[in-house]
């Protein structure tokens, strides 16, 4: 992988667990972007492929009068290392095209580099593009780019089992959806689309064994038998874990589920989808900047849907420290 030299100053750590720090007033409007220069990272597996989204995102970009240049990955973390490749080559603008995976990888590449990110949303669940708002659809994904519009997003931070100081822009969880996540093979997602986490889901409700986790929220200690961080509101696509959750804030929003079982199961993803999460009696939800979470045995711990090692983990979170391109109105 290649190296880029550390940002100006010091790498910043992981917010410790035992600070809270107020949230800071909304941030001013980024000026807009003139991206002449476009890279752009493709997951030729991600999700449904829809070629055709891809293509003509470029072409709209093209007949614009952009450079466009298209970087197919070749294995699981080439994107990582495309974007880190990316900074010093004179590029204005990456953008992802892939699922929530891939832009994480490229969001892990370009931390730090001050390159702008942008999604071309191909995946299964797309939940940054749910969040931000953005439609599957090449004019509008076009007309996003080069309005260039951005926002300062703050960035979720975890360390843990196998996990070196890796971002996260939507969320991290551990517990059942974690489970479900590890257990999705890349073969059914493809096969299946989203119905390989509705039948993966099932079967791990059966026969997940429901540890408990130990977690501390800016050092108060809580139980929990599973846990969201949410830096995004959105989850699993369009439904919402965390109505208080915002890119642009360096907070997250931890969502406790306290009862473990297939019944509660059903119970949560019920509400899910229904929008009623959050009032829920036995989910609680905290801000927190930094996070704790600890598990008997080594639990896995999924990041932006793609598993990213275990239990335990420390999470915190970096204030605006990505530009990310965003449509209208948001
Ligand atoms: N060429 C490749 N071959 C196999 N795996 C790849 C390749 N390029 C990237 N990957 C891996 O594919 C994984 C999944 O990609 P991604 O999340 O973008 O798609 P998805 O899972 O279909 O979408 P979503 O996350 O929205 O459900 C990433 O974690 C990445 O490591």
């Amino acid at each position: 992988m290649t190296a880029r030299p550390a940002p100006a100053g010091p790498r910043p750590a992981v917010t410790s667990p035992a600070v809270t720090r107020p949230a800071p007033p909304a941030a001013a409007p980024e000026a807009p972007l003139d991206a002449r220069r476009i890279l752009v990272i493709h997951n030729p597996t991600a999700g449904w492929r829809r070629p055709q989204l891809l293509r003509d995102l470029v072409s709209a970009l093209r007949a614009a009068g952009r450079e466009v240049e298209v970087m197919p990955t070749a294995h699981p973390g080439h994107a990582v290392e495309l974007a880190l490749a990316a900074s010093g080559q004179g590029w204005d603008l990456v953008v992802a095209a892939g699922g929530d995976g891939t832009i994480n990888e490229v969001l892990n590449g370009l931390y730090g580099s001050n390159l702008p990110l942008a999604l071309c949303p191909l995946g299964t669940a797309n939940v940054l593009a749910h969040e931000i708002g953005l439609r599957p659809d090449a004019d509008r994904l076009a007309a996003a780019i080069l309005a260039g519009r951005t926002a300062a997003v703050a960035v979720g931070w975890c360390n843990g089992q196998g996990i070196a100081d890796r971002a996260f822009v939507q969320m991290l969880g551990v517990g059942f959806d974690a489970q479900v996540v590890a257990d999705v093979s890349r073969g059914l997602k493809r096969r299946l689309g989203r119905w390989a986490y509705v039948l993966m889901s099932l079967r791990a409700a059966l026969r997940y064994h429901y540890p408990e986790f130990e977690v501390r929220l800016d050092g108060v200690a809580h139980r929990a038998c599973s846990v969201i961080v949410a830096n995004g509101r959105h989850y699993g696509g369009p439904y919402v874990s965390a109505p208080a959750a915002d890119l642009r804030r360096p907070e997250l929003q931890v969502c406790l589920f306290h009862r473990g079982g297939p019944l509660y199961v059903a119970r949560y993803g019920l509400a899910l989808l229904t929008g009623r999460l959050s009032r829920l009696r036995d989910v609680s939800i905290h801000a927190a900047t930094g996070i704790e979470i600890k598990a008997p045995a080594g639990e896995p711990v999924q990041g932006d849907g793609d598993t990213f090692g275990s239990t335990p983990v420390s999470v915190g979170v970096r204030a605006g420290r990505q530009l990310l391109v965003v449509p209208e109105g948001n």
